[in-house]
């Protein structure tokens, strides 16, 4: 008799359990607003489908296949929504935008030695994004970055006589751009190369434990409530530090570390201030005597500038080459642009920032590698604000995260024209004030509005004066046209196996 009641009230709790599972996620699939939006049902009622898809690690497809697919708004998650509509845009991500970012960024916060911070980038809260911007902006301007260009031209400088000694050989153009976009970054914000192209490697594996990490920030940002029981949590992390392939998972310490070193140096007294001003020494402003910023927020705009500036000036540096090596037309006409620029002397040794903007040419070869490859490529997340808000018609509840993905912006044909898919740099050159105004509004490789990118500048620095100085004495093609590159997309979409032949030029 006992038995069968017990087993009676087990099936009644296992029926009970069932029911509220079953309740539940119909309250989630049948969310207001998001019931209309059309979707992959998987992705209605969980983050599995955004945890699996993006761990495949070619997500920016994922989303454009989507997007073919179901149409301008897609449900991809519980509380989640893409968009392919360009006039989105100034709403989601305008300059006076309610939308702040999701805790998606959390996952960017850096360990300081106070604990955790959130860096310029990372941060959610928009009045504190102001306030941490507001000391740093001008070190960010073009008059500051002008400055800088010697130390960019020491980097570009080490990467022409190394390239005199593979002329005729293939090398991997991709970490050799990654390396130098590591240096320039370094040399830039600390005055202090960390030297990946003199000893040709990865240096204290820095290059592979950022990827780790982003790997890690990727995936586990799809469901960032996971990460306080990852390496968000200091035991765990302690523990995990013990296993060598998750340690690298963990990585971001070791930029950290190495930016504190820098910042130690500065603080020493016997410190011997270089005549040029980097930028940690701009970042440190004085009032009254006294540092402005504490050393936890320097720690975090610096370390910031090599997490944000380097692999996206490598995967930007990357796609120029490629797309050039693939494109013999775009590539030759570039190179007649620098040639007569050359016989006109209009470029200097090594070739000025300025000079190169005059290379009309050059900058719409570089905008369109960019279009054809956005450094970034996950949902760059916002949330509907307090109130919620009519997003396409739609209304949507407060708290749901709605985003778009550079990749989808770039491959609008409605914006950019049948041949989206294509590279073209002259689509720059030949479109009227209205069109280009349209394509600038969805060319988001550098973000938009309230929250774009701060090392914009930098960056456009950095290709500007590398790309025109190589192609004066070098020519690179692929070593074999008929292997294509990876991706991966892990936030930043890296490409591996651009291997190129160096030819002399001339
Ligand atoms: C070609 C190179 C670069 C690309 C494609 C790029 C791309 C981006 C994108 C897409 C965003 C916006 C992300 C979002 O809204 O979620 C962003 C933000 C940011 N980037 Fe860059 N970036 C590049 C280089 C740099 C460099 C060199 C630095 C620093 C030295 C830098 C520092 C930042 C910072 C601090 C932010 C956050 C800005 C804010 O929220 O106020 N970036 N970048």
């Amino acid at each position: 008799m006992l038995d069968l009641v017990g087993s009676v009230g087990g099936y009644s709790i296992l029926l009970l359990l069932a029911v509220s599972q079953l309740l539940y996620y119909i309250t989630i699939r049948y969310r207001p607003g998001l019931r209309k939006l059309p979707g992959p049902f998987l992705a209605s009622v969980s983050d599995l489908d955004r945890l699996w898809s993006c761990a495949k690690g070619l997500q920016m497809n994922y989303h454009l296949r989507l997007h073919d697919h179901y149409g301008p708004l897609v449900r991809i998650g519980p509380k989640h929504v893409s968009f392919s509509d360009a006039t989105l845009i100034p709403l989601v991500y305008g300059i006076s935008t309610k939308f702040w970012k999701s805790d998606f960024y959390k996952m960017f916060d850096i360990k300081a030695p106070t604990g955790w911070a959130p860096t310029t980038f990372s941060v959610r809260d928009e009045d504190r994004h102001k306030a941490m911007k507001r000391p740093v902006a001008s070190a960010f301007s073009m008059s500051s970055l002008k400055e800088l260009e010697p130390m960019n031209d020491d980097c570009s400088a080490i990467f022409s006589r190394k390239l005199e000694g593979f002329v005729g050989q293939e090398i991997d153009l991709g970490q050799w751009v990654h390396w130098y976009a590591f240096d320039v970054i370094s040399s830039i914000t600390f005055s202090n190369r960390i030297g990946f192209m003199e000893q040709e490697t990865d240096v204290n594996n820095i290059i592979a434990a950022i990827e780790g990490r982003l790997v890690y920030n990727s995936i586990v940002g799809q469901a960032p409530y996971l990460h306080k029981y990852l390496f968000g949590n200091s035991i765990v992390a302690w523990l995990a530090s013990f296993i060598p392939a998750i340690a690298t998972l963990n990585s971001s310490r070791y930029i950290v570390a190495f930016a504190a070193k820098q910042l130690q140096r500065y603080q020493s007294k016997n410190f011997n201030a270089v005549d040029l001003r980097d930028m940690l020494d701009r970042f440190r402003v004085f009032k009254d005597g006294k540092q402005v910023m504490s050393d936890s927020e320097l720690l975090s705009h610096a370390s910031s500038n090599i997490f944000a500036g380097a692999d996206t000036t490598a995967a930007s540096l990357r796609a120029v080459f490629y797309y050039l090596c693939r494109n013999s037309q775009a590539h030759q006409k570039l190179l007649a642009e620098i040639d007569e620029a050359d016989r006109k002397g209009e470029l200097s040794d090594p070739v000025t920032f300025t000079e190169a903007q005059d290379l009309k040419y050059f900058q719409a070869v570089v905008k369109e590698a960019l279009r054809m490859h956005p450094a970034v490529g996950l949902l760059m997340e916002r949330v509907v604000p307090e109130g919620g808000a009519d997003v396409g018609g739609v209304w949507l509840s407060e708290g749901t995260i709605i985003g778009m993905n550079s990749w989808v912006a770039a491959r609008d044909r409605a914006v950019y024209g049948e041949d989206a898919y294509e590279f073209r740099p002259e689509r720059w050159l030949e479109a009227d004030e209205i069109q280009l105004k349209l394509m600038d509004r969805n060319f988001l490789a550098f973000g938009a509005g309230a929250r774009t990118c701060l090392g914009k500048n930098i960056s456009l620095l950095e290709m500007s004066k590398l790309v025109p100085q190589l192609l004066r004495r070098f020519d690179f093609e692929l070593a074999d046209p008929s292997k294509e590159w990876t991706l991966h997309d892990y936030w930043f979409v890296k490409q591996t196996g651009l291997i190129c032949k160096v030819k002399r030029r001339g």
